[in-house]
């Protein structure tokens, strides 16, 4: 068990051992030298002073816990960054999730209240304002689907989240229902952003391997290099799909999968209809089955127009074509009837993810942030 797990499952105490004083290697000469605890942690708070209460979730890059903040009894949820495979510190994705966390304050996105050390300096821990659901276990557990005012007022709310990041050249790039959080306030958070990258310009070389498959977009899965904002709208189409038929919209079971339900569901797509196509690389080892229909409206049986035109329109294989967020927040879909219902009325739900993890695991975590250049410094160092 490593010392920061050990900080999380202490049993007995509810609070996380005091801190060591801590070794630094020095950047000039390469030697450890010790450092005084009064500047070991910059303006970050120690973990110590957040009392554990239940683990909430795992994901690819930490696990999660509900915390209690004992200096003024707020609940929080404590992201754990992952460091297993990191020798030189901090992971890269930790780095960014942060960077880009800090720099954005909406309503709809995940507020990052400070970030937290344990007892080394690679335990770190994101403490983010806690949201009672997500929209997957709440999906997975519910008794009847959301209704149609329901989800439009969770659409709406994505949309806006979306619209902000992306005026600020954020790419989610990996937007999924387990990644949308949900206040018992009925307020949507946009949250996990491990993957999140700020882009320079409007189209930005990237790694292609990016959005958990079902929510992947064409392009992407045709390997196109450049990939832009309309990445998290296609996700945000598929997401609208599950959301009205209460199970996932394109499951796919591998790339091939994925890429031949998508041509099920909207048709083989063409340069007519998208001109890059021909280009991308993913073209010259495959060849693609004919299918000249759309079936969205099969599929969406009894969705209005105006809900259909903006599913047609997230759904665009051209990404140049497809709807942005601002445009979405103009669909007549969301001012016909039944309007979104206000966030305030949403149901509320029973916290399954406490239920289930309601062991009162006891521990702690420490507290960090301040200026992240501090923390930047010093979690590199090897301790
Ligand atoms: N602020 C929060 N409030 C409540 N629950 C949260 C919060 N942040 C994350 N969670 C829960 O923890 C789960 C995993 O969190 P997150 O997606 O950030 O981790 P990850 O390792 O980046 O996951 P992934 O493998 O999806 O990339 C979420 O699905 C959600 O259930």
């Amino acid at each position: 068990m490593t010392e920061t797990k050990r900080d999380l499952e202490n049993a007995g105490s509810n609070l996380i051992p005091e801190p060591k004083k801590g070794l630094l290697t020095s950047f000039l000469t390469g030697e450890a030298m010790e450092i005084p605890e009064k500047y070991l942690y910059g303006k970050c708070r120690r973990v110590a002073e957040f009392e554990k209460l239940n683990r909430i979730g795992e994901g690819t890059y930490g696990i999660v816990y509900r915390a209690k903040d004992t200096q003024n009894g707020q609940i929080v949820a404590l992201k754990k960054m992952r460091m297993d495979r990191e020798r030189d510190g901090m992971p890269v994705s930790g780095i960014r999730e942060i960077n880009i966390l800090l720099s954005c304050r909406h309503q709809n996105i995940v507020r990052l209240h400070e970030v937290a050390v344990g007892s080394s300096l690679t335990s770190i821990f994101l403490c983010m304002e806690y949201c009672e659901q997500d929209l997957a276990s709440l999906l997975d557990n519910m008794n009847s689907a959301f209704s149609e005012s329901e989800i439009k007022c969770i659409m709406q709310q994505l949309f806006m989240g979306l619209d902000y990041m992306h005026k600020r050249y954020i790419v989610h790039r990996d937007l999924k229902v387990s990644n949308l959080l949900l206040t018992d306030t009925g307020i949507l958070k946009i949250a996990d952003f491990g993957l999140a990258r700020k882009i320079n310009a409007p189209e930005c070389p990237m790694t292609p391997n990016v959005v958990t498959l079902w929510y992947r977009a064409p392009e992407l899965l045709f390997q196109s290099k450049t990939h832009t904002t309309a990445i998290d709208m296609w996700a945000a189409g598929c997401i609208l799909g599950e959301l009205l038929l209460h199970k996932p919209l394109l499951p796919g079971r591998s790339e091939l999968n994925q890429i031949e339900i998508i041509i099920d569901l909207l048709g083989t797509p063409n340069t007519a209809i998208w001109p890059e196509f021909a280009n991308l690389p993913m073209l010259e080892n495959i060849t693609l089955k004919s299918q000249p229909y759309n079936n969205l409206k099969p599929k969406f049986s009894s969705l209005s127009n105006a809900g259909l035109r903006l599913l047609n329109f997230l759904f665009m294989y051209d990404p140049k074509k497809r709807a942005t967020a601002s445009e979405c927040l103009q669909s007549t879909y969301f001012k016909e009837e039944p309007l979104p219902v206000d966030p305030h009325l949403m149901p509320t739900f029973p916290q399954h993810r406490n239920l289930k993890n309601g062991n009162g695991e006891s521990s702690t975590v420490t507290n960090l942030l301040g200026a992240f250049s501090d923390l930047r410094e010093l979690v590199s160092p090897s301790i």
